[in-house]
């Protein structure tokens, strides 16, 4: 089977209930956005392979859930049809948000509290894994409204929620394991306005 089937060159595709939208409709956004989303942790994954980290199993299982949520948003929960709905569900127990909870206490067990706001930084690793905290927060952006809409499950906003946290204590953890200081945001006077931070 070829990768193209020519069906989405005039500006629509497929839902998975096989409704077909405009290409700039806000559940494609939202599919576009947590496809972005794993495409960058592909990058983390890379970078944390190389570091030898320990976060690449983890960041694994996460680009699999972001394909379930994507499935989810696919398959509007007011107009699908029963079969369809039950081979899409996300999360129903709440179990892989607490999941994403224990992660984030354990490795927070190993980085000093957070005192000040830290910029991403902190080496390929970490700074990968902030853009992609960040991309997971427009990602949530883009699936609250389908959500509201009442279009995809409460589950898939709140998973993308507990994410970005999971995200930033994965970016200090991986800066930690590469040796890099946090870089910490301060207030800058005018008059230091020419010179090099820290
Ligand atoms: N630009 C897009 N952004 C986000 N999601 C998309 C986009 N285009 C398609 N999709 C979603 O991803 C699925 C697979 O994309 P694909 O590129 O095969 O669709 P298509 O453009 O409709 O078809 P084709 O590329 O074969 O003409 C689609 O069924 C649709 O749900």
């Amino acid at each position: 089977m070829k990768i193209y089937t020519r069906t989405g060159d005039k500006g629509t595709s497929s839902l998975y209930t096989g409704e077909r939208r405009p290409k700039d409709d806000d559940i494609f956004e939202a599919l576009g956005s947590t496809d972005e989303l794993s495409s960058l942790l592909g990058l983390a994954i890379d970078y944390s392979e190389d570091a030898g980290n320990g976060l690449k199993v983890k960041l694994q299982k996460v680009q699999c859930l972001l394909q379930d949520i994507g499935s989810n948003v696919a398959t509007p929960r007011s107009t699908a049809a029963e079969n369809k709905l039950s081979k899409t569900t996300f999360d129903i127990d709440g179990s892989l948000v607490t999941e994403l909870e224990t992660w984030i206490d354990d490795l927070s067990a190993e980085l000093p509290p957070l005192q000040n706001f830290i910029l991403p930084s902190g080496g390929k690793a970490s700074s990968t894994l902030h853009v992609a905290r960040s991309v997971c927060r427009r990602a949530e952006r883009r699936v609250v409204p389908i959500v509201s809409a009442g279009f995809a499950d409460e589950s898939t906003a709140k998973y993308l929620n507990r994410l970005s946290d999971f995200l930033f204590t994965a970016a200090r953890i991986a800066a930690k394991h590469d040796r890099q200081p946090e870089t910490i945001y301060r207030k800058f006077k005018q008059q230091e306005e020419n010179n090099v931070i820290l």
